[in-house]
């Protein structure tokens, strides 16, 4: 079993108060990083760090202020493991006050935990299990029930992983790669990581913050999904003193970075030119179009793939290892019953292997969803374990519990509920938005839009086919439709997540509201029809509709006969169309 300190339990670290090494005050652990990193920018003379120096006093002395009381909070894995300022697990414990931060809060959050309200995410435990190279034994470190109820099919402790923890994705990371001798050489370089959903990108830069960490550098995490461009100056603006006051550098992360719109990536520029931080951003979409083509030319781009099954089948075995899942050999079939005793009140967990390579191949190179996956049919089997015992009418738990294939394909379905950017359920839900705007249900609309946004989707992806919906569905019957949805496209473009969603509720409501017609539409599509039907040369564009610029053309009789209509003050009678779709009405019928 494992044993992990308070500070690795945000409720825990709550309850547990610890005294600041620089103002005396006491407040719960969850507080201390937070308010040192105040405390040493307001109280330098007094810090006890000893890379601090004297000239602190000096630099406070010149006006340093102290950071705005509407800091949002913000991640620093170095601040939370600085060898000079001890920990929450370091300090005595005693009883106080709150922090004097005004409320805000710092705690760290288990790694796929959701970022803070304000977009900040701190860095959370990193799951590696260290243990040896996973067989497909299971190692029984801790009872599967516990673990997964705990809500994690990941090892717990990732607070130590390195480079050689992470799976598979040797073209970026390899032996022989650049961006390993620059981690090795603690060199790194402003990157932009890229691939798939669950591929890694995340994990990668948690093993950097890992490695920076040994050398002193803060490491702070923004998730572009909710940070807003103030938390994006707040970093930058404390990079800044912590660079010139204490010669520290910042490395800043931030996630799903495509999801700030252009000006926003701006904000970052100068500083990452300058060396006052160095950005590492992680996106699911092609840089070349997301990023900022200024700000890209300052980063290497590494390209993760989606991981192979191989290494699934790893990092699932690490897993299992850890949960103390038993795997069976199907080669070898034995009644899971007959293996040894199990005393103790957790059941014993088994998992067939046949499951696990489904589980690698089903997950489709996303490690999430597999781990996701595994713990769900874990929790499931546990949960309907009771049997129901005719002879005696008693209900009891057997103290032995098989995985099947059948329950991870089920756990693999539970976990892929909400929303799968890449996958299937994208088109799923835009197909659901559509045809609820064309149904008129308003509220059906807003929650498919919702589903969408809150999970992960690009709201421009959503803005152009508002744009499309305006014209297709909704046309002529209110023309200023297309109006509100290219200003919906743009304004998401201008501010980005989160403040656009508003933009495009409203729009999605408007459509929901506004009259439909599919005329010009269909019309469009009968023209369409026309010409992919027409069988030999189309024909030739009437010689009276002609333009006729040169003598030459007006000789060979263009324009000849040509009625201009403002000429007339009655309807002109003139054929438009082709000699041979005379009489066509694309509107009423196709007739080609
Ligand atoms: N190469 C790897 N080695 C070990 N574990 C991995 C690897 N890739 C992913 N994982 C595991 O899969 C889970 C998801 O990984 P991670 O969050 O890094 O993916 P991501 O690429 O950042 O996904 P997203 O784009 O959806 O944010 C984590 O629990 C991590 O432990």
């Amino acid at each position: 079993m494992e044993v992990s300190g308070p500070e690795d339990d945000p409720f825990l670290s709550q309850l547990h108060q610890v005294q600041c090494p620089v103002c005396q005050q006491m407040m719960p652990a969850a507080h201390i990083n937070s308010h040192l990193d105040r405390c040493l920018l307001l109280n330098p003379a007094s810090n006890a760090e000893p890379a601090a120096g004297p000239h602190r006093v000096s630099e406070r002395a010149k006006g340093l202020s102290p950071p705005s009381a509407k800091r949002r909070r913000l991640s620093e894995s170095s601040a939370l493991k600085q060898p000079a300022t001890p920990t929450a697990a370091e300090s005595s414990e005693g009883e106080g006050e709150e922090g004097d931060d005004g409320g805000e809060t710092e705690s760290r959050e288990s790694y796929d935990a959701p970022p803070t309200p304000s977009g900040a995410r701190l860095i959370p435990d990193f799951p590696v299990a260290r243990s040896s190279s996973p067989g497909r034994k299971g190692s029984g470190k801790r009872p599967a029930a516990a673990a997964a109820a705990a809500g994690s099919a990941s090892p717990r402790s990732w607070d130590e992983a390195e480079l050689q923890d992470y799976i598979g994705q040797s073209r970026a990371v390899g032996q022989e790669t650049l961006l390993r001798s620059l981690l090795e050489t603690n060199e790194i370089p402003s990157l932009i990581l890229w691939g798939p959903p669950g591929c890694g990108k995340t994990t990668l830069a948690h093993i950097i913050a890992n490695n920076s960490k040994k050398h002193s550098i803060r490491f702070v995490t923004l998730s572009a999904t909710n940070a807003k461009t103030n938390d994006v100056r707040d970093v930058i603006k404390q990079a800044q003193n912590e660079k010139s006051f204490f010669k520290r550098k910042t490395i800043l992360f931030i996630d799903e970075i495509h999801r700030f719109n252009k000006s926003q990536q701006d904000t970052f520029l100068p500083h990452v030119e300058c060396g006052t931080i160095t950005l590492i951003g992680a996106t699911t979409e092609n840089p070349s179009f997301q990023v900022n083509a200024a700000l890209l030319s300052r980063c290497r781009v590494i390209v993760l793939e989606k991981l192979p099954v191989e290494a699934m089948v790893t990092i699932l075995m690490r897993a299992i290892n850890s949960l103390g899942i038993h795997v069976l050999d199907s080669s070898r079939p034995t009644d899971p019953l007959s293996h040894s005793s199990n005393s103790s009140s957790e059941p014993s967990v088994f998992i067939e292997d046949k499951a696990v390579d489904t589980l690698a191949y089903l997950s489709d190179g996303d490690a999430r969803a597999g781990l996701n996956g595994l713990q769900l049919a874990v929790l499931a089997r546990l949960c309907s374990r009771k049997i129901f015992c005719k002879k005696s009418g008693q209900t009891y738990s057997p103290s032995r519990v098989l995985i099947s294939e059948n329950d991870v394909k089920e756990g693999l379905q539970k976990s892929h509920i909400l929303y799968d950017r890449a996958g299937e359920e994208h088109y799923n839900c835009i197909s659901a938005l559509h045809k609820s705007m064309r149904g008129s249900d308003q509220s059906a609309s807003l929650y498919w839009l919702a589903r969408m946004l809150e999970g992960g989707e690009d709201p421009l992806y959503v803005a152009r086919r508002l744009v499309r919906f305006a014209s297709e569905d909704i046309g002529l019957a209110d023309p200023s439709a297309l109006t509100q949805a290219v200003a919906a496209y743009q304004g998401c473009h201008f501010i980005g997540m989160p403040e656009c969603e508003v933009l495009l509720a409203q729009c999605v409501v408007y459509f929901a509201r506004a009259p439909k017609s599919i005329e010009v539409y269909s019309a469009y599509n009968n023209v369409k029809a026309c010409l992919r039907n027409h069988q030999g040369p189309l024909p030739p564009v009437p010689l009276h509709l002609r333009n006729a610029p040169t003598r030459l053309m007006k000789d060979l009789g263009y324009g000849k006969g040509y009625k201009y209509n403002p000429m007339y003050s009655e309807p002109v009678d003139q054929e438009y169309l082709p000699e041979e779709l005379r009489g066509v009405d694309f509107f009423k019928q196709r007739r080609c």
